[in-house]
């Protein structure tokens, strides 16, 4: 299994999830800032947490994030701020995220619906996109497995983008997501949790296994 895979793992809201998400050798912790999510973290909290992560490993994830609240979220010292987004985003919104944190550090998810085209304009805004699960009642966190062609498809006609995949890995599937798929960017949430925000220490222990 390839050693440039970078990993992230996300909904982090523990201490001991952190540390040992590091410890097996996370390229990137994941906090979840929206309010509505299951492993919701308020922005006191995430950043008690985010203090034991290494610079350039801190990512916040949020919902349609308002200027307000992502300009606080870059000043509380994460390196990367994962949004998930309409496809329809408009493009002041886009440019305004992209000018607060800079388009290196804006990770763009749009929720892409089967038959949706994929908002090419995004790419302007930011280097790095994130292909996660469609599903009509939920923006993250799905645990369903997406459309791993699309993604191919996407990565392969746009090799300038740095693409992440994400939806419903887990120690079952993470060597088939890796051999079926051209990623080498994971995001592996729901997959190695016994409840939302509550990772399981063996399935976490097994997906680097599998990946390292
Ligand atoms: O996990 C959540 O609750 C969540 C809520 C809102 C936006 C994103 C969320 N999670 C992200 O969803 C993907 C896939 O998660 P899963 O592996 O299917 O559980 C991942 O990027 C999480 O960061």
């Amino acid at each position: 299994m390839s050693r440039t895979l970078k990993i992230k793992i996300c909904g982090l809201t523990r201490e001991e999830d952190v540390d040992q998400a590091l410890s097996l050798g996370a390229d990137f912790c994941g906090f979840i800032l929206y309010p509505k999510s299951p492993r919701a973290l308020s922005l006191e909290r995430a950043t008690e947490l985010v203090s034991r992560v290494p610079a350039g490993k801190r990512v916040m994830v949020d919902v349609a994030t308002d200027c307000q609240a992502l300009e606080r979220y870059r000043d509380a010292g994460f390196d990367y701020f994962q949004i998930h987004c309409s496809p329809e985003t408009d493009a002041a919104t886009l440019e305004a995220w992209s000018q607060l944190v800079g388009r290196d550090r804006l990770w763009l998810a749009p929720r892409l619906a089967p038959n949706d085209v994929f908002p090419i304009a995004m790419m302007e805004y930011a280097d790095t996109l994130l292909i996660d699960t469609f599903s009509k009642d939920q923006v993250g966190g799905t645990g369903k497995v997406g459309d791993w062609a699309r993604f191919n498809r996407l990565k392969s006609a746009h090799p300038q983008i740095h693409w992440v995949l994400a939806g419903g890995l887990s120690p079952d599937n993470v060597r088939l997501a890796v051999t079926s798929t051209t990623a080498q960017h994971l995001d592996i949430n729901s997959g190695v949790e016994t409840q939302p925000g509550i990772k399981d220490p063996a399935k976490l222990r097994e997906v680097f296994r599998l990946l390292r």
